[in-house]
């Protein structure tokens, strides 16, 4: 396990010569005060941390490494160490400042989400109003364009991932099951004309195992065990249907229920679902991942009209939500 993160400090030692020498030193366990623990994974705990020097508050997950190990989770934990450190200059991604580890676990220093999570504010207000399901909408999808430029599907896209920080600004965290993908080669001609179906997609833009939670999962990964970026998008249109209605768009008594209702594309919309909202999200939620929209056109629909994309979105206010 490489742990990550420069030497965070310097202590000047005197050596057995007599010579001064520089000590780097990185932080460890004894470095933070722990307080309540904010919530517990399969093989993880993620608990609030105060670093002693700095003051500077911070969410660390703490990882089991026997458990880990026996649980045959060493993939996930290294897939999610080496997606957030190539996901680092977003302020949508929650981030890894830096691992560290002793006798029996690692340890993830990462961003304090202060506000929770998105669906603990909506199950409080039990729907959004549109203009705040456009800034969360809009802030969740310029951190899924970020996450897809670097070659990254999350693949596990919903409103208990979405975390809220002090600013209520958005924080996408738990890339546990993400995928990274296969670049292409520089010198790879780009002639082929765009995929018209899932099965064109190039495998390199596909992934495979099986991976999500019920009420979000894409067709595509129900039918033919492959996620894409397009997949996340049909998460993406889950959670915009989820914001407005107060539910999710498939939900049945159990997975498999709900499964079936994905693969029939069986929902409908709530009366009074906005109508601009509805034609967005009937874009979305399509069978074939090759048909649904795409960021580019989902950042020019109707519905985010007013939204400047880029850091401006990162400035504004966040609406109050009421
Ligand atoms: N799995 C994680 O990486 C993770 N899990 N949590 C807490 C979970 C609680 C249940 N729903 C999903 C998140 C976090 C993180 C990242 C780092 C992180 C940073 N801040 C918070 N903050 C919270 C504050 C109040 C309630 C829940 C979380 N939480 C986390």
């Amino acid at each position: 396990w490489q742990d990550r993160g420069a030497a965070v400090a310097v202590r000047q030692e005197v050596d057995a010569n007599g010579k001064t020498v520089a000590r780097y030193i990185k932080k460890g366990v004894r470095d933070f005060s722990f307080g309540n623990t904010l919530g517990e994974g399969s093989y993880s705990t993620v608990v609030f941390a105060t670093d002693r020097q700095t003051l500077k508050e911070y969410a660390i997950k703490i990882l089991d490494k026997r458990h880990i190990i026996k649980e045959k989770k060493v993939k996930y934990v290294n897939i999610e160490k080496d997606t957030l450190n190539r996901l680092t200059d977003h302020p949508g991604i929650v981030r890894l400042y830096y691992t560290f580890q002793d006798e029996r676990s690692l340890y993830f220093v990462l961003d304090l989400c202060k506000g929770g999570e998105l669906l603990g504010v909506l199950k409080r207000m039990t729907t959004f109003d549109e203009e705040c399901t456009r800034f969360y909408g809009a802030q969740i999808l310029d951190t899924i364009d970020y996450m897809h430029k670097r070659g990254v599907i999350h693949r596990d896209l919903k409103p208990e991932n979405v975390l809220l920080d002090h600013q209520m600004y958005v924080k996408i965290t738990d890339f546990g099951t993400a995928k990274i993908l296969k670049t292409r080669r520089p010198d790879e001609s780009q002639t082929s004309i765009p995929p018209i179906d899932s099965t064109e997609i190039p495998e390199e833009e596909r992934a495979s195992s099986f991976v999500g939670t019920a009420e979000y999962v894409s067709p595509e990964l129900l039918v033919d065990k492959n996620a894409c970026k397009a997949s996340d998008l049909w998460a993406f249109g889950c959670i915009i249907y989820q914001l407005l209605a107060g539910r999710p768009p498939f939900k049945a008594g159990n997975e498999y229920q709900t499964f079936q209702k994905i693969v029939a594309l069986d929902y409908e919309f709530p009366i009074g679902f906005p109508a601009v909202a509805r034609d967005l999200v009937e874009r979305l939620l399509v069978l074939d991942p090759a048909r649904r929209l795409q960021i580019e056109h989902i950042k020019n629909h109707e519905f985010f009209d007013g939204i400047s994309w880029g850091p401006e979105l990162w400035k504004q206010k966040a609406p109050r939500l009421k």
